[in-house]
């Protein structure tokens, strides 16, 4: 039977992971599985957790938002081992949202239990790794933003302010892309490269990416004023955004290389990257093992 670790991220959605293990332990026992629970005591502690328990443990479940699915996912791929799984139990669940996982935990670990498996792809942006979306432009401005408003407002209204906020201050990026052998100059809002369909919380930025169709989906949101991009940005919550051709378009690719002289910042799956003026995401050879609702 295979054994499996909970990495628990007792911080992550304000303490509901951490609220999750009496029902952790009750689905478990009543699948008669070999468990084991543990808590993280730190930022990024998951990702020796993870990279010491592939030994011992086939599966390796992350319990906590989008940034402890990174580290643990970071830990199995350092060690180029073992099987990831989800629970999750974050403010922001969108790898899991991406892979077809319930945000319902019950239903989350009923999925842990039937054992489905897929070998996702892993993007690449310069030297770094990510699972679902990193983007440039807009949305990476609303983190960075987000970062200090949240200092002032501490509610979930910070993101909606910090979103007006950027509008009002954002200024267009001029940048070179290049898609495989496909080159254009545009004056970007923003560009998001994945293989997961949402980010920032829900939103279905990329509606046709697949995790393991070993592709990068790219979205480029360009001559647009403010206005018609306050108005564009809900329908990105739906993946609606994608029928307003003029505005927002669509490419497949494996390599895609960002030129620019503007000041612009990178959101590796919602950790923002130091300023870099050159971009180049690409697929990683290797896969990562996960647990799914579907083949
Ligand atoms: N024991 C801990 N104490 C404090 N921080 C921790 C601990 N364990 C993990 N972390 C950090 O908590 C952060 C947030 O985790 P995660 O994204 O899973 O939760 P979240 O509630 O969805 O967060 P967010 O509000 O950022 O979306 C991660 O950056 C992680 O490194």
């Amino acid at each position: 039977m295979s054994k499996i670790l909970f990495i628990i991220n007792p911080v992550a959605g304000g303490g509901k992971a951490k609220g999750l293990i009496p029902l952790i332990k009750e689905i478990m026992d009543k699948h008669e599985k070999d468990y084991e629970i543990k808590l993280t005591t730190r930022p990024k502690e998951a990702i020796n957790i993870a990279e010491d328990s592939v030994e011992n443990y086939e599966i390796t479940v992350a319990v906590g938002g989008d940034g402890t699915v990174n580290e643990v996912a970071k830990g199995l791929i350092n060690i180029g081992k073992g099987t990831l799984g989800i629970v999750p139990g974050g403010t922001g669940n969108d790898m899991a949202k991406s892979l077809g996982i319930s945000t319902e935990p019950v239903k989350a670990l009923e999925t842990l239990c039937r054992g489905l498996k897929k070998d996702i792809d892993i993007g690449c942006v310069n030297d770094s790794n990510f699972l679902n979306i990193a983007s440039v432009g807009f949305d990476a401005e609303v983190v960075i933003n987000n970062q200090s408003i949240k200092t002032v407002i501490k509610s979930g209204i910070s993101y909606a302010v910090s979103v007006i906020y950027t509008l009002l201050s954002f200024k267009k990026k001029k940048v070179k892309i290049t898609i495989d052998d496909n080159i254009m100059e545009e004056k970007i809002i923003l560009l998001a490269v994945g293989n997961g369909k949402y980010y920032g919380g829900g939103m279905k930025i990329l509606p046709m990416a697949k995790v393991d169709d070993e592709y990068l989906d790219i979205c480029i949101v360009s001559n647009i004023n403010k206005l018609k991009l306050l108005f564009l940005f809900p329908t990105i919550f739906k993946g609606n955004h994608i029928k307003y051709k003029k505005y927002v378009k669509m490419y497949k690719g494996k390599t895609i290389k960002v030129e620019t002289r503007d000041k612009i910042y990178i959101n590796i799956d919602g950790e923002i990257a130091p300023e870099m003026k050159e971009i180049v995401f690409s697929m990683e050879d290797k896969k990562l093992n996960v647990l799914c609702e579907e083949k």
